[in-house]
Formats: structure tokens, C-alpha cells, sequence
């Protein structure tokens, strides 16, 4: 199993609110890990912790110890729009620049210097919409604007976006929730079709899709790791009393 980011004890505050309460997670490119819990719990929270987008929240803190590849995420060294390049984020709802599709994907590796020339950046555009299933559907209309693409095409542009910066890590905040159950479909096909060569993490308040999708699961409640294990067994033989409680749809 190849851990790429290892959290220990993890803690976050927003002000005197605890959003995390020592959370130690493993992330790995071998399986798709589901954050599931109910509304509050921090899974979001703990996304954000991955790759330091908490540190753009005012008041926000962290503790704890986040390695990438075994290196502090919080050291010296660490470039933290490097670290950002490396662990994608793709949220909620699609957020395409104001920019053509072409400009959508061409953006990161141009300004990370991936691509010399435009020989080049075409081939990083194509190769990224053909990974999200998208170049068909766009390839005669690149210059149009993202966001005139629909829900679901938006958010698989914001896909091939962060895929264009070639990142080890796509941790994506309840990617669905904005979408039909077509779009939906295609992007948890789409999360098939990447997983063994990203490490991916998914927030999920749909228990069906955290099942379809992923092959680890972690049950969060009130800031903590309540349970983390195999998908098929939090969902047939959870460990903890709350966990089932949960997945029965008892609360939440
Ligand atoms: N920017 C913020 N400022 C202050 N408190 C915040 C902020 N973001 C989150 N919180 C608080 O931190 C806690 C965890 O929130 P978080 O969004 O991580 O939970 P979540 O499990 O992702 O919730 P949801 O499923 O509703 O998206 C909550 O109590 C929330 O109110």
C-alpha cells in the first residue's frame, strides 16, 4: 500500500471551536477513502487540513502532523503552492475560471512551467479532457467560456483542471451535490477510472455513493474519527455503536 499522506493526531480550531479532535488518517493511492458523518462533524475540515487550505481562513489553526511522502507539510521546506499543486481540491460546486475551457486547464501547467510551448500545452489539455471523459463533448469548442458548460461538464473541466498540474492527491468536497444523477454517475465513474494512479479522498453524504465508490471508509462525529476501515465492512459489520446508527440513517 502506497501511503501518500499521513495525518497524526491531527486537532483544528476555528477560534475556540474545535472542528478536529486528533484525527490520525492514512490516505492512500491504492483505495478511494469516503469521509462520511453528519453535517458539522469536520470532514471538510479535515480536507482542508491536507493541503493547507485552512491556513487561508482567518482564525483557522492547526496541530498536528500531515506528512506528504513523509515530509512535514508544515516544514520549512515545504512550498505550500507546491503542496497545493500536489494535492488537488476539487469542491462542491463547479467553480471554472471566467475563462475559455482551453484557459481553464492551460492555466495551472503554465504557471507551473509543465508545458514549454504551445505544442506542448495543447497536449496537456487534451490528455487531461480525454481523462475526464470531457474532450468530446468539448473539443470543437475550446474557446468557449467553463462556465458555459453544464453542471456536470463543469465539474468534470474543474477535474481536468486540477489533473493538468499532474497533482498525487485529488481530495473532493462532496463533488455530486450540485449534480443530476446522469453527472453523478459520471463523475463516480470517473473516480473508478482514476483511482489506483491518484490518491483520492471524497466527502460524501450519500451512503450509496460512499459504497460505490470508495474501498475505505472513515466515520467522523463531532470532530473525531469515530471508525476507518475496509467500505464493506463499516457498511456490513460496523464496529461502532454510532457508526451504525449512522449508516442505518438513525441520525444525521
Ligand atoms: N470558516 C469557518 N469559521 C468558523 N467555523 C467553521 C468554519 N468552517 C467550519 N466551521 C465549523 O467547524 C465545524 C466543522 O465544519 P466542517 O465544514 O468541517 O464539517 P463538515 O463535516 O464538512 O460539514 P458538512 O457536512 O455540513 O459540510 C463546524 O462546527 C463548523 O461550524
Amino acid at each position: 500500500m502506497t501511503v501518500k499522506i499521513a495525518a497524526r493526531h491531527v486537532s483544528a480550531f476555528y477560534g475556540d471551536v474545535r472542528a478536529l479532535d486528533d484525527v490520525s488518517i492514512d490516505i492512500d493511492t491504492d483505495h478511494v477513502t469516503a469521509l462520511i458523518g453528519p453535517s458539522g462533524c469536520g470532514k471538510s475540515t479535515l480536507l482542508r487540513t491536507l493541503n493547507r487550505l485552512t491556513d487561508t481562513v482567518p482564525g483557522a489553526r492547526v496541530e498536528g502532523d500531515i506528512r506528504l511522502d513523509g515530509r512535514d507539510i508544515h516544514g520549512r521546506d515545504m512550498d505550500v503552492v507546491e503542496l497545493r499543486a500536489r494535492v488537488g481540491m476539487v469542491f462542491q460546486k463547479p467553480n471554472p475560471f471566467p475563462k475559455s475551457i482551453y484557459e481553464n486547464v492551460a492555466y495551472g501547467p503554465r504557471i507551473h512551467g509543465l508545458a514549454r510551448g504551445r505544442g506542448e500545452l495543447d497536449a496537456v489539455v487534451e490528455t487531461s479532457l480525454r481523462r475526464t471523459g470531457l474532450w468530446d463533448e468539448v473539443k470543437d469548442r475550446l474557446s468557449d467560456r467553463g462556465t458555459a458548460l453544464s453542471g456536470g461538464q463543469q465539474q468534470r473541466l474543474c477535474i481536468a483542471r486540477a489533473l493538468a498540474i499532474e497533482p498525487e492527491v485529488i481530495l473532493m468536497d462532496e463533488p455530486c451535490s450540485a449534480l443530476d444523477p446522469i453527472a453523478t454517475a459520471r463523475i463516480e465513474e470517473l473516480i473508478g477510472a482514476l483511482s489506483g494512479r491518484y490518491a483520492i479522498a471524497i466527502v460524501t453524504h450519500n451512503m450509496q455513493q460512499a459504497a460505490r465508490v470508495s474501498q475505505r471508509t472513515a466515520f467522523f462525529h463531532l470532530g473525531r474519527l469515530v471508525e476507518y476501515g475496509d467500505t464493506s465492512d463499516i457498511f456490513t459489520n460496523p464496529r461502532a455503536e454510532r457508526t451504525k446508527d449512522y449508516i442505518t440513517g438513525r441520525y444525521g
